[in-house]
């Protein structure tokens, strides 16, 4: 394959990184073979037999199923085959692997990869490129009840000769058993020790003695010798010519062969509408994890990443040296980057070496591709990537060096906020986009959700423009969630929030923001610095009254918190706001708000009340939860809120800081004031929470803006009521500290801008 090929790699690195540098561990539940979490229930046969039983509705001539983890939709009633706990087992276990780059039927088929050979089989011939069925399949897995006409019908739908059925079922059932809990008239209950009678004496090895036992007599498979006459189907299936096809692969050499080939065909049996990959074979040389960063100043780049090195035919010590070797960004130029050893990998049949590599490269001439070029006792040998040399884009990369990831809050909440390093002279918005993983229930499947956000401009530096956006999402989601950086059709992608620091160094800037030409910062080219800061800030000030910061409300995903209260300060053009009280909602709807902050500095005590009622306007169309009642406005409108008593924290000054509020339930009925909306309540407010409040005495009183601008820019202040507090959440800080100027401001008002969250 020529490198980088999405689907195909992911995949590669999840079949063959099973130890060492950079392990996926993928095989980890069937190694050893004999894993068996639950007595009696083998893991690596419930992978063998997912595969099949998703594969088994398919229609070849119509091109419909195949595999393509419609099976996840597939566990109730009417699908009485798919009964026992292994194929939800198995896919829960995908869910971990599960991405943009290994759909779920990417991962059944791997599993099928991993079991067979975990347990001695040959290596399946394995392609990527699956997709997922989002709704349930056809019911259509054999029955062991069919009687020979029946079984030879299914498997011709599925593509599959007589002669073909017989070799994939006996590929099939040599690892696990039947077992009495899911088939007592087969097995019957305590005849067994674990309650599973296997159809093999080595049912923990991929091997042929299900075949010599059935044809030598010895056979307990239950499909064969059972007390279910109706249910001998292995006995049907294998005797069906007279046993030539099963007597054909009864050695161990010509098993191995044939159940490469039947069940790489069972993995390659998928849509019409679906095309895969070619089978997956290591790749000789692999750039990981390349990285682009601007070096501070400027004038240079650091280039960072690793060479995974395929040491199968050319062996690790026989290395004096690897080098990459890099042309600039018009093509032209042979630079050399050194690199380490990291150290080793290994897959079930590969072995693998890492090299590390971190090198300044002029960010004015930059760099386009490499090739890498070893150094062995035999001589120099170079890799070029099938000719093309290894792709580096340099229009836009993540600046990881800048990008954080806060730590939790106390709804267990991140904040990542990612900066994106654009090259001068791109045009295009500028998206930051997260692939939130949607994990998979019960009868369903993990599915992405992919959050967009527009990054907003900070500075520039000489040869590119820094952006910034931000989005909140639940600690769990942190190792599952990948991300790119976007403009026109460049990007920087799939990147990991693992390995995000919690705080960063300063980003180095010329100036500030050309943008901020209304505002006191000075625009100067003398160097200034960004500094990003997770602190919270409980006081802001900024040395500029019109200092603009377009940003957007926030709504967090946790779908359940403990906490009763929340506090939130959506501003005047939020989702929801009170005239009267300042009691304010903020909405489930990730809404566009913008900020303005002022010089304004003021203490604001807060007083708790009880209502009977408030109101609360809604500027435009959004959906809200109060006391576990939801309220639907469909455009701009005033909701009156009546299932109170409703407590509500307000601020004394009522100059603008929104309040904190608290709802519950009545006391009088005697029910504990533990609101049931709250879960919700806190979601929808979690965004605006950590702004200043009243525990600092200090809160920037602002004035909110339209809502247009994605860019950093001052005096988008139409329709602003001053004195209004908007500033939605201030963890970080950021000083620009410039030659003329020096000024704080609410980062986090910019980084705002592009906060969405998952719910
Ligand atoms: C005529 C077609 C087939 C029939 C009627 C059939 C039937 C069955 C039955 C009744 C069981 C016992 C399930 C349990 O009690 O847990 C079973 C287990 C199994 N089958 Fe099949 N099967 C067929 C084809 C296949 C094929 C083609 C494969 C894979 C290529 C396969 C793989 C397996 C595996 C690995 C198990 C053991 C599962 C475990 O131990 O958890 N089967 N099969």
């Amino acid at each position: 394959a020529t490198w980088p090929s999405p689907a195909y790699d992911e995949i590669e690195d999840l079949m063959l990184l099973n130890s060492g540098v950079n392990a996926r561990n993928f095989p980890f539940p069937v190694v050893p073979c004999t894993f068996a979490p639950t007595p009696g229930h083998s893991v690596a046969g419930g992978f063998l037999r997912t595969a099949f039983h998703d594969m088994a509705p398919a229609d070849v001539a119509a091109g419909t199923g195949g595999l393509d983890a419609s099976i996840g939709f597939e566990l109730l009633e009417p699908y009485i085959e798919n009964t026992g706990p292994a194929f939800n087992a198995s896919l829960t276990y995908y869910s971990k692997f599960f991405s943009s780059r290994a759909s779920m039927s990417d991962l059944i088929a791997l599993g099928v990869y991993a079991s067979v050979r975990a347990c001695g089989g040959p290596a399946v011939p394995l392609k990527a490129g699956r997709i997922d069925a989002t709704q349930a399949g056809a019911v259509g897995v054999p029955d062991a009840k069919d009687d020979i006409t029946k079984l030879t019908g299914e498997f011709a739908r599925m593509g599959f000769s007589p002669t073909e059925m017989i070799q994939i079922v006996a590929c099939g059932h040599t690892l696990g058993g039947v077992h009495s809990a899911e088939h007592p008239t087969i097995v019957p209950a305590n005849t067994t020790t674990l309650g599973v009678q296997n159809f093999d004496a080595t049912n923990n090895t991929y091997d042929n003695l299900v075949i010599i036992e059935y044809l030598d007599g010895s056979t307990k498979n239950p499909l064969v010798v059972g007390p279910d006459l109706d249910a001998r189907s292995d006995l049907r299936v294998f005797a069906s010519d007279d046993n030539e096809t099963i007597s054909a692969m009864q050695t161990a050499n010509s098993y191995a062969g044939t159940c490469s080939t039947i069940l790489a065909k069972m993995l390659d049996t998928v849509p019409s509408s679906v095309t895969l990959t070619d089978i997956i074979t290591p790749y000789p040389v692999k750039p990981v994890n390349l990285q682009l960063n601007v070096a501070p100043g400027g004038d240079n780049l650091i280039f960072s990443g690793q060479i995974r090195f395929w040491t199968n035919t050319v062996p690790a010590l026989s290395i004096s040296s690897l080098k990459l070797v890099y042309k600039d960004r018009s093509g032209a130029g042979s630079e050399n980057i050194d690199t380490l050893v990291a150290g080793d990998a290994a897959g079930f049949d590969d072995t693998f070496t890492f090299f590390n590599f971190s090198s300044g490269i002029p960010a004015k001439s930059s760099i386009s591709s490499f090739t890498v070029v070893i150094t062995t006792s035999s001589g120099i040998v170079a890799y070029d990537n099938n000719g093309e040399g290894f792709p580096v884009s340099d229009t836009i990369f993540t600046q990881t060096a800048n990008s954080i990831v806060s730590s939790a809050d106390s709804a267990g909440n991140l904040l990542a906020t990612i900066v994106a390093a654009v090259r001068h002279g791109t045009t295009g918005e500028v998206d930051l986009t997260l692939s939130l993983v949607k994990a998979m229930t019960y009868n369903n499947l993990p599915t992405l959700v992919k959050q967009k956000v527009t990054m907003t401009k900070v500075c520039e530096s000489k040869y590119y423009t820094f952006y910034m956006g931000s989005y909140s999402f639940p600690a769990a989601a942190l190792k599952f969630t990948k991300y790119d950086v976007t403009v026109g059709s460049s990007s920087d992608s799939f990147k990991s929030l693992v390995g995000l620091s919690a705080s960063a160094s300063a980003l180095s800037c010329i100036g500030v923001s050309a943008s901020t030409t209304s505002t006191s910062i000075s625009t100067a080219s003398t160097a200034s610095t960004v500094s990003i800061s997770t602190k919270s800030s409980t006081s802001l000030t900024a040395s500029s009254s019109t200092l603009s910061y377009p940003s957007k409300s926030s709504t967090a995903w946790a779908s359940s918190v403990s906490t009763a209260t929340s506090s939130g300060k959506p501003s005047t053009k939020g989702s929801h706001w009170t005239s009267g009280s300042k009691m304010s909602i903020a909405s489930t709807v990730p809404s566009p708000v913008s900020s303005t902050t002022s010089t304004t500095s003021e203490s604001v005590p807060y007083t708790i009340t009880v209502v009977t009622s408030f109101e609360t306007y809604c500027p435009y169309a959004t959906k809200f939860s109060y006391n576990g009642k939801w309220y639907t406005a469909i455009s701009a409108t005033t909701i009156t809120v009546t299932d109170c008593p409703c407590t509500i924290s307000v601020p004394w000054t009522n100059k603008g800081a929104f309040p904190t509020f608290t709802a519950t339930t009545s006391t009088e009925t005697g029910i504990p004031s533990t609101p049931t909306s709250l879960a919700n309540w806190q979601r929808i407010s979690k965004g605006l929470s950590s702004e200043p409040t009243s525990t600092s005495g200090t809160a920037v009183a602002a004035a909110a803006t339209s809502t247009s601008g994605s860019t950093l820019g001052a005096g988008k202040g139409s329709g602003s009521e001053s004195g209004t507090s908007v500033s939605h959440v201030s963890p970080a800080i950021a000083t620009f500290t410039g030659a003329a100027d020096a000024v704080t401001i609410n980062f986090m008002a910019v980084l705002m801008g592009a906060a969405l969250h998952l719910f």
